[in-house]
């Protein structure tokens, strides 16, 4: 037992071209060719085409997306795989449970089979809700008819809200016609149970003792899913591939949101076979993925029932912060910009939580973390403690140079050097969303941040400065030549402070939205009242300038 690797599954069959005419086989895609009753023409000249790992799902809709077929398309598109669907059925369901279900004519299920399986040639078919023994038997002949590399079988017939989705009258069909041709079978403890008859089913050797009968109607692989073992044990899925079981064991997550646990499973075990996997990593990745998705979601709230969604994507949680930032950059903000140091809050003996703190307290508009020695480790701390003030105040938080730091703790962007991460990479990692700053000396710089697709740029630096060195001075002559150019709004930036900030912003260069600030606010003895000092200055620049 544990968790050991002995077995590797089969390498996969090549697509049958046998049941083409053989007149009608051509390797040339880019011909005109006539398959099955389709007209084909490939878009692209071979050389060009690029072969995308495929599942199709044959499975029901579920109306509050978090099981069925919507839950297939997003595990898919989590894992990167692409997914096509034939549904079977469609339900009236919520968080609540299941109000209604409408399964849709055999025919018609036919006609969807026929459309992606004759044209689209899936790596992979994936099943969930397969609600009649008529729609069973119209995919087994069409999976004879048109071979996948693998078929995973999530033998769906009770929702977790305890609702009836396939009756026991399915269970012939799939013992005698489907698991055999499975590559796996992922059956709940419910599920297992019924398919051996009613076999209670209550313990880790109960699962082992169900994995072992089930592999006996002629699926490759049995994972019988621990998802409704009591609260109080881990997380643990049981895997019979004939010879040996493994143990999947994760943290048991607390959290209502597990509807569609099961299909998403499914699909991405699904997905790393259509990418190539053995059934043994790819169920070990799809296991992973699952508890990060539901560790992530753990609070999010949709619906009132007892049976949220998760969100396989990540993406939801950042509601949670309350006041989420406004989506797009707002230019404005660069009014007053605090950049952070290390050094100096050692100094002066404060955290860098309380300098962050006092900034945004005495009229900072973004903060940027600077912190150039720090240890990955203790940075990403104390980003994430930063993180928590600035939303709180609705102001944005910028990390210097680490994009890993900023997707770590999903801060609102970057700031990158010319010597750092290019911006175009960074735009790559951190998605359309996030703010990308670049520091720029010259026109040719600000232009290429601006066709990197970065959101403003930082110029300087304007005045001699003692936290960078070795670092040329524009003067406010240089500032504005590059002011002139850019395209993307400019904060200013080295040697800026009280006394000087009313010179910078008397310039009245186009695209210039504020000063950038250290040592003018953080070395010094109160943070709060030098910000304070220098938003002063700044409101009463703009007043005069108007
Ligand atoms: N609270 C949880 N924390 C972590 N993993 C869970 C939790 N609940 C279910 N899982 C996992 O989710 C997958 C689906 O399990 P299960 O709920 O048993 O199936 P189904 O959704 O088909 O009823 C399994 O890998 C199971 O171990
Ligand atoms: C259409 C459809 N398919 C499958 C499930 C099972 O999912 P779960 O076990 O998470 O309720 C469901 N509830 N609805
Ligand atoms: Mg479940």
């Amino acid at each position: 037992m544990g968790f050991h690797c002995t077995r590797v599954v089969s390498t996969p069959k090549a697509p049958s071209l046998s049941l083409l005419k053989p007149d009608l086989i051509s390797t040339k895609v880019h011909q005109l060719n006539k398959v099955r009753g389709f007209e084909v023409k490939a878009a692209m000249p071979p050389e060009d085409q690029v072969r995308i790992p495929h599942v199709l799902t044959v499975a029901g809709s579920d109306s509050g997306a978090g099981a069925g077929i919507q839950a297939d398309l997003k595990a898919c598109a989590a894992r990167g795989v692409y997914c096509s669907t034939v549904i079977t059925a469609v339900t009236a369901q919520n968080t609540v449970g299941v109000q209604g279900v409408n399964v849709l004519p055999e025919d018609f299920v036919l006609e969807q089979l026929h459309s992606v399986l004759s044209d689209m040639r899936p790596d992979v078919v994936k099943t969930g809700m397969l609600p009649s023994t008529g729609i069973v038997k119209v995919l087994c002949r069409y999976l004879q008819e048109f071979p996948v590399r693998a078929l995973v079988v999530d033998p769906v017939m009770v929702s977790t809200s305890g609702d009836t989705l396939a009756g026991p009258s399915i269970l012939s069909s799939f013992r005698e016609e489907l698991l055999p041709m499975a590559e796996i079978v992922t059956p709940n403890l419910k599920e297992a149970s019924a398919l051996l008859g009613g076999m209670p089913l209550e313990s880790l050797a109960d699962m082992h003792s169900a994995a072992k009968y089930i592999h006996h109607f002629g699926p490759k692989n049995v994972l019988v899913k621990g998802g409704d073992l009591p609260a109080s044990l881990d997380a643990v899925d049981v895997l019979y591939d004939g010879e040996n079981y493994f143990e999947f064991r994760t943290s048991r997550i607390k959290t209502p949101n597990t509807h569609g646990t099961g299909c998403s499973l499914a699909s991405s075990i699904a997905a790393e076979l259509a990418k190539g996997s053995s059934v043994i990593s790819a169920v070990k990745v799809a296991k992973r993925f699952i508890e990060s998705a539901l560790g992530y979601s753990k609070n999010i709230l949709i619906g009132n029932g007892p049976h949220g969604p998760f969100d396989p994507f990540l993406k939801l949680k950042k509601y949670a912060h309350g006041s989420s930032r406004q989506s797009l950059f707002d230019p404005s903000n660069l009014f007053l910009y605090a950049v952070t140091d290390s050094r100096m809050n050692q100094k002066w003996d404060r955290s860098i939580t309380d300098a962050v703190k006092a900034a945004i307290q005495g009229g900072a508009t973004i903060v940027q973390l600077r912190e150039k020695e720090a240890d990955t480790r203790d940075f990403l701390e104390s980003a994430k403690a930063c993180l928590e003030i600035c939303r709180q105040h609705g102001v944005p938080l910028l990390i210097n140079d680490r994009v890993d730091i900023a997707l770590a703790c999903d801060a609102d962007g970057v700031h990158v050097g010319q010597s750092d991460m290019p911006a175009h990479v960074a735009r790559v990692l951190l998605g359309p969303d996030k703010i990308i700053g670049v520091s720029c000396k010259t026109p040719e710089q600000a232009q290429e941040a601006w066709v990197d697709g970065a959101d403003y740029i930082g110029c300087g630096g304007v005045y001699p400065t003692n936290t960078k060195e070795n670092n040329p001075t524009l003067g406010l002559d240089g500032l504005k030549t590059v002011c002139l150019a850019s395209k993307l709004p400019v904060v200013a930036i080295g040697g800026i402070g009280i006394s000087n900030a009313h010179s910078v912003m008397k310039l009245q260069a186009p695209n210039l939205k504020g000063v950038a600030v250290v040592s003018a606010l953080f070395d010094r003895e109160s943070v709060l009242i030098e910000t304070q000092k220098l938003h002063k200055v700044l409101v009463e620049s703009n007043t005069e300038i108007r």
